[in-house]
């Protein structure tokens, strides 16, 4: 089964575009992996970042090496499988495992109380693997430290738990090699975000009992189909990015349609934001918002439905939405496989951390404080309430902008809502979302016409954290950061993990606030409460 983009009413203003990459040659170009096609500027990066076009072939080798390391983790009975990751080190991963219907545990986060979460499930169980291209991760270096800590205080030695996936020479691999970890090397000429079919989609998803071979002849399939300039969905596709950009309807809400594929647009949000907000430009992703009508927003379903879709196996899709994303650049004159804005709010993160010292971090004082919430910013003075604040922030999205909700929180915590006794599925979503602080990206939804995101800090940071900073200023940032009861040491670093994610929400806020965006932080003195407050507050509007 190969993959179809059906272009829905959209089809003529995508034709023009589409003609003049083909007059262009830019399908065979891309198919013969040359670097030059965004630009003098991005070439030495570009040289260096086009593998993922022959990975569905070259991936192959790989599964040996990945067979091994499941046999293995099989004959121990390790079948808690444990993911420390951020941005292209997760994401793929994550759909892949959730697509085969396989669990797979994502540490993604510097929250303390989901650390903590991860664990105490199946520690005598567990399998980690420690995942990062650049091998410097911060969240990553301490998620490897805590689980080694953690095995050692059960009696388990770490080198039977713990396997790396890094790129070759990587500070990474020297600790791995040191330790005595098993090593899978990546390659390194595919960037984080297009590296689904490397060592970092295969590793984690095989282990967790996916079929990866099958992913790759799904990606196999269609790889022909991005040499041509006609039947070529990656260039329809890339074509349709690119021209609606430019049209101005760059916000990209991208939907599941039932289909067998679950959670893609989490990763497409990342490759897309990433590769393309920067320099005031860019693609912004919508991920969980229904389809509006607003100018500046278009609407692509994964799986059969109307409209314009993308409807294959994940494989192909892989593919595809790489090769297309690698188009909307060219189309947008920017370079797809840098990220030159993320890098500033872990600076920020760092000199926090180091000035602070022993001390408090420098969170300022609060505005106001409505009940559980705490608000910190740079506010008008006449605001009473939370109710006031959230209007206000509404209030200043610009034509054509953006609300972005980032929550620095724990993602499983909704689930730990109590459901009663024999409550239907039904019964049981409705508490949980009642919970979960994501809800209030579709409650603020009711207000406003323009788009809202909703990212859970500090993954977001690895995916639209760079299209806040280096796309259009034309975003409104709310953070939500909340108390932490149950802290958790990074063994070998001065900080504990809730000390490290409250920094990370400052040293964004300060890239943010520095560009003169308008940027609020709220504070939840109780968790639980404070997410109950903040949306009974945001559903009376
Ligand atoms: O795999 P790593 O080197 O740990 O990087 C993980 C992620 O973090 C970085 O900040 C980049 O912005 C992402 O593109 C990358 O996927």
């Amino acid at each position: 089964m190969s993959i179809e983009v059906t272009l829905g009413d959209e089809a003529d203003a995508v034709a023009a575009v589409k003609d003049k990459l083909v007059a262009e040659g830019v399908p065979a170009a891309l198919a013969a992996g040359d670097s030059a096609l965004w630009g003098p500027q991005a070439q030495p990066e570009a040289a260096i970042r086009l593998g993922w076009l022959g990975l569905p072939g070259s991936s192959r080798e790989l599964l040996p090496e990945i067979a091994t390391l499941v046999e293995r983790a099989r004959a121990e009975g390790l079948d808690h499988v444990v993911l420390a990751g951020m941005g292209g080190s997760s994401l793929a991963p994550e759909v892949i495992c959730a697509t085969g219907d396989v669990p797979l545990t994502v540490l993604d986060t510097t929250d303390p109380h989901q650390v903590r979460r991860a664990l105490a499930d199946r520690l005598d169980r567990t399998i980690v693997v420690v995942a990062s291209k650049s091998g410097g991760t911060i969240e990553t270096d301490s998620h490897r430290r805590i689980y080694e800590q953690a095995f050692r205080d059960a009696g388990i030695d770490p080198a039977e738990r713990i396997v790396v996936v890094t790129d070759p020479g990587s500070p990474l691999e020297r600790t791995a090699i040191e330790a005595g970890y098993p090593v899978v090397l990546a390659d390194p000429n595919v960037g984080g975000r297009y590296s689904a079919l490397t060592a970092f989609g295969l590793v984690p998803s095989a282990l967790a009992g996916a079929d990866v071979a099958g992913l790759l002849d799904d990606a196999a399939a269609v790889a022909p189909l991005l040499a041509q300039d006609e039947g070529n969905p990656g260039l329809e596709l890339g074509a349709l990015l690119g021209a609606r950009a430019l049209q101005g309807r760059d916000k990209l809400i991208l939907r599941d349609a039932p289909s067998e594929i679950t959670g893609l647009p989490d990763w497409i949000e990342q490759l897309i934001a990433e590769s393309t907000g920067k320099e005031g430009k860019g693609i912004l992703p919508v991920v969980g918002a229904e389809a509006a009508e607003a100018r500046d927003q278009f609407l692509v379903t994964i799986g059969p439905d109307s409209g314009t879709t993308v409807d294959g196996p994940l494989g192909a899709q892989f593919l595809v939405w790489e090769y297309a994303t690698a188009i909307a650049g060219r189309v947008l004159g920017i370079n797809p496989f840098d990220q030159p804005n993320v890098a500033e709010s872990k600076e920020n993160t760092t000199r926090i951390l180091q000035e602070a010292g022993d001390g408090p971090l420098p969170t300022g004082t609060p505005v106001l404080t409505d009940g559980p919430v705490e608000v910190y910013g740079d506010l008008p003075g006449d605001l009473k309430n939370l109710a006031d604040v959230l209007t206000w922030l509404l209030r200043a999205i610009p034509e054509r902008g953006y609300l972005a909700i980032m929550a620095y929180l724990d993602r499983e915590a909704a689930f730990d809502a109590a459901v009663i006794g024999d409550a239907s599925f039904e019964e049981m979503t409705e508490t949980w979302a009642s919970a979960d602080v994501a809800t209030l990206r579709a409650l603020l939804d009711y207000r406003t016409d323009h788009a809202i995101t909703f990212g859970w800090g500090p993954r977001f940071l690895h995916s639209t954290g760079q299209y806040h900073k280096g796309g259009p200023e034309a975003g409104v940032f709310l953070q939500i950061t909340g108390v932490v009861t149950d802290d958790v040491e990074v063994p070998g670093k001065p900080y504990t993990l809730g000390r490290l994610q409250l920094a990370q929400a400052l040293g964004d806020l300060g890239a943010l606030t520095s560009r003169g965006r308008p940027a609020v932080r709220l504070h939840l003195t109780d968790r639980v409460a404070g997410i109950r407050h903040l949306l009974s507050v945001a559903e009376e509007l």
